[in-house]
């Protein structure tokens, strides 16, 4: 689902500031998997990213506007999402993610992926586009080419839905999130990351 300008305007406005002015150091290459299992796979992404925290307000006025679309769609879908993880990403020129699931079906707690794109003026010509894959006549074709849009909203279902960023060929901003469910077992929530 593909909601352009859906991002309040002044919170995209602020988080694109803070994003392009990060350095260097506060962002870390993207891994595959999580703690366990990680390993930096540059055949697969090779973006990078930096995680959310809440340390400061910015983090905090996205993550209270994520929460505020959760609470909507708990009461609404009955979905029972009970938190939400997220990180900025930046694709250098050149850089992509190859086509992949946000989690394995059964597998994980991620239920509801969200990308956010802090990108003022992209083009065809700038690459960068969001693919969005779907079973039609029982093979896996494109069925959507999202571009990374200043104050687009993505969501997709996360075990459901394959999809790939294409190389980008200026830098590109985006935050991904994720809406878990609370599968935990004696009280301790899956780690992130
Ligand atoms: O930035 C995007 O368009 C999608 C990123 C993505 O698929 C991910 O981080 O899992
Ligand atoms: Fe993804």
């Amino acid at each position: 689902m593909e909601l352009p300008g859906a991002v309040p305007p002044e919170l995209a406005e602020r988080l694109l500031l803070r994003v392009i002015d990060m350095e260097d150091a506060e962002f870390r290459s993207a891994g595959i998997g999580r703690s366990g299992d990680f390993q930096k796979n540059r055949f697969v992404r090779s973006d990078e990213i930096h995680w959310f925290t809440g340390a400061d307000e910015l983090e905090r006025d996205y993550l209270d506007w994520m929460e505020s679309l959760r609470e909507a769609m708990n009461r609404r879908l009955f979905l029972g999402l009970f938190d939400y993880e997220c990180h900025f990403a930046r694709y250098a020129p050149g850089a992509f993610y190859k086509k992949h699931l946000d989690a394995f079906q059964g597998r994980t707690n991620r239920v509801l992926s969200t990308v956010t794109y802090l990108n003022p003026g992209w083009t065809v010509a700038d690459g960068g586009q969001l693919l969005i894959y779907d079973k039609r006549d029982g093979e896996e074709q494109v069925v959507d080419s999202i571009l990374p849009l200043m104050g687009t909203l993505v969501v997709f279902l996360s075990d459901r839905v394959p999809h790939e960023v294409v190389v980008a060929h200026r830098q590109r901003y985006s935050i991904a999130g994720w809406f878990r469910v609370n599968d935990s077992i004696n009280g301790q929530l899956n780690p992130p990351q």
